[in-house]
């Protein structure tokens, strides 16, 4: 149960007391979203981000998360990847792996991650051709309002800069309308390659969760959420996460929600 609830235009936010509530909340979302989407379409394709929200998913790896999901029908993608390989301490999937998947009974051939032998270039046009086939199949959906795939869930963490997946603010990648998945080769934090799907793809998933927690997110949560904000948050990237039909849900804890407009 959340502290707080606040509806704000097209979106939900659950703010928690501490980390323990947040990881049960967001376990139990997932669970009925997963639970909605195999009795709907059979399948549950999700797409995981780096950082914290690894270690906030955990609970999904224990009772009764662990029992009550039917993980044969999970389908794993990566929103966003760093070119390394798939050992290095910096790769997404790695962490996904260490933290969570090696916990979890998903087929090993449900795991998508990107193929850590190409060029950052080469790795997104290869990752979307992945995408592409499982669309043919609806493995993956795909929108009805654009061909974009429609995954089931998309999970984002907001970094204190504002950026989720790898789209960073004032970057060009911002604008990539026609591919799904593409790369930068000059992320301004570690490592400086990676690929990432666009916001056209992420902004058409069925559900979309965004996480931020501790003081140093509160800024960016704030030019993300609130109305009261200048022209430069417009633009922000984890202000560009609008998916349709109000399905996007912010997980915040007290400290990134701190500076949400209502404590002033
Ligand atoms: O670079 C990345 O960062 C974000 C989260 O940022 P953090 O500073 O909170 O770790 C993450 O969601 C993304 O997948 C990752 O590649």
């Amino acid at each position: 149960m959340a502290l707080e609830v606040l509806i704000k235009e097209r979106k939900e936010v659950r703010i928690h007391e501490n980390l323990e509530e947040l990881s049960i909340d967001l376990a139990n979302h997932i669970e009925e979203l997963s639970e909605e989407s195999i009795k709907n379409r059979g399948v549950f394709a999700v797409a995981l981000s780096g950082g914290s929200i690894i270690s906030l998913m955990r609970k999904l790896s224990e009772a009764p998360y662990k029992k009550t999901v039917d993980w044969s029908r999970w389908y794993i993608f990566w929103v966003d990847e760093r070119v390394v390989a798939r050992n290095h301490v910096d790769s997404n999937y790695k962490l996904a792996k260490d933290h969570l998947l090696s916990k979890l009974p998903i087929l090993p051939s449900h795991v998508h991650s990107i193929n850590d032998s190409l060029t950052a270039e080469e790795a997104a046009n290869d990752y979307e051709f992945t995408i592409r086939q499982l669309v043919k199949t609806r493995v993956i959906n795909v929108s009805d309002i654009n061909d974009c795939p429609k995954f089931d869930l998309i999970l984002l963490e907001v970094a204190s800069d504002g950026h989720v997946a790898s789209l960073f603010p004032n970057h060009p990648v911002l604008e990539t309308k026609n591919e799904w998945v593409t790369f930068i080769t000059n992320a301004p934090k570690p490592q400086p390659e990676s690929i990432t799907f666009t916001l056209p793809v992420i902004n058409s998933a069925a559900n979309v969760m965004v996480v931020a927690t501790g003081y140093e997110k509160a800024e960016a949560v704030h030019m993300a959420i609130d109305d009261d904000t200048g022209p430069e948050c417009q633009v922000l990237p984890a202000r560009m996460i609008q998916p349709d039909d109000r399905k996007l849900v912010w997980f915040l804890d007290a400290e990134a929600a701190s500076k949400l407009t209502r404590f002033s």
